[in-house]
């Protein structure tokens, strides 16, 4: 593994070369049923060996913004470039190639545990060798028993379901991942160690992540760099380690009240 940063673009500021996995800017996608937009004018870059953070109430934007990225959905406004290149110039499969991206009810779409872990390396063109070695290193990775490998979703639970997911999408080894709730059904034990491996495949190996994530606890643990979504604005971009997390959860918890009281 490894070579993540050799296969990125350069991007020169001010003297300092930067590498950037993904660039949003003024990204605006307008609502089908109101005149507030979903997303109004977000901008920010990711840069490889990142792991952030989308916090913010619920229907702040979060999974919006990971569906546009991904070309689930395309913005109204704006421009979006992943490695250099605006997501409308690269052909949908590429695009896609570049990335994974993990929704938060997870499918695997009929097939086997197994079948899943090696469809995208057979998309991909590679020798069954080297699939099978991929496969095995990141189901041991992720912790997932053998004996599921058999097994269909009807026969995983919701959590067991989203590590597969995840499994799934980092056999692949993409130089951007995507991830929308990924412990929202994990207990304690499995989430905190998925996100360790999450933020050491960052740190380590200069994977960029987009998180989208309400559990706060664990995005003040793990991640290196926060994105807080109100309204479909950007209302921070801050480095975890500036956030103060006790003003940043009351801020969260009072929107939802709010939204919560409106319905009295
Ligand atoms: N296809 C759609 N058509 C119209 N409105 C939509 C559509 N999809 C989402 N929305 C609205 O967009 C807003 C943002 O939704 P989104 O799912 O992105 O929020 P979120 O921050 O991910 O929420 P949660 O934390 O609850 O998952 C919400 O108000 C939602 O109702």
């Amino acid at each position: 593994m490894g070579g993540w940063l050799d296969r990125l673009d350069s991007l020169e500021f001010g003297g300092i070369i930067l590498s950037v996995v993904l660039q949003l800017e003024q990204v605006t996608l307008d609502s089908p049923l109101s005149a507030q937009p979903l997303l109004n004018q977000i901008s920010f870059s990711l840069a490889p060996g990142e792991f952030v953070g989308i916090v913010g109430p619920s229907g702040a934007g979060k999974t919006s913004l990971l569906r546009l990225i991904n070309r689930l959905q395309d913005a109204s406004h704006g421009q979006i470039q992943v490695q250099h290149r605006p997501v409308s110039a690269w052909p949908v499969v590429s695009l896609r190639q570049q990335m994974a991206l993990v929704l938060q009810e997870p499918k695997l779409l009929g097939m086997t545990v197994q079948e899943a872990m090696h469809y995208p390396l057979k998309l991909r063109g590679m020798a069954a060798t080297e699939a099978r070695k991929r496969v095995n290193h990141w189901l041991e990775r992720l912790q997932i028993p053998r004996d599921w490998q058999g097994r269909t979703e009807l026969e995983l639970s919701v959590g067991q379901r989203q590590r597969v997911a995840i499994a799934r999408a980092l056999v692949t080894e993409p130089p951007l991942l995507l991830l929308d709730e990924p412990t929202s059904a994990l207990d304690v034990g499995h989430g905190e160690r998925l996100l360790a491996c999450l933020q050491e495949l960052a740190t380590a190996q200069g994977m960029a992540i987009l998180m989208a994530n309400h559990q706060l606890d664990w995005v003040e643990q793990f991640c290196s760099r926060v994105l807080y979504l109100q309204q479909g604005k950007l209302g921070g971009d801050w480095p975890a380690t500036v956030v103060n997390w006790h003003h940043l959860r009351e801020a969260i918890a009072d929107v939802e009240r709010r939204a919560a009281a409106e319905w009295d």
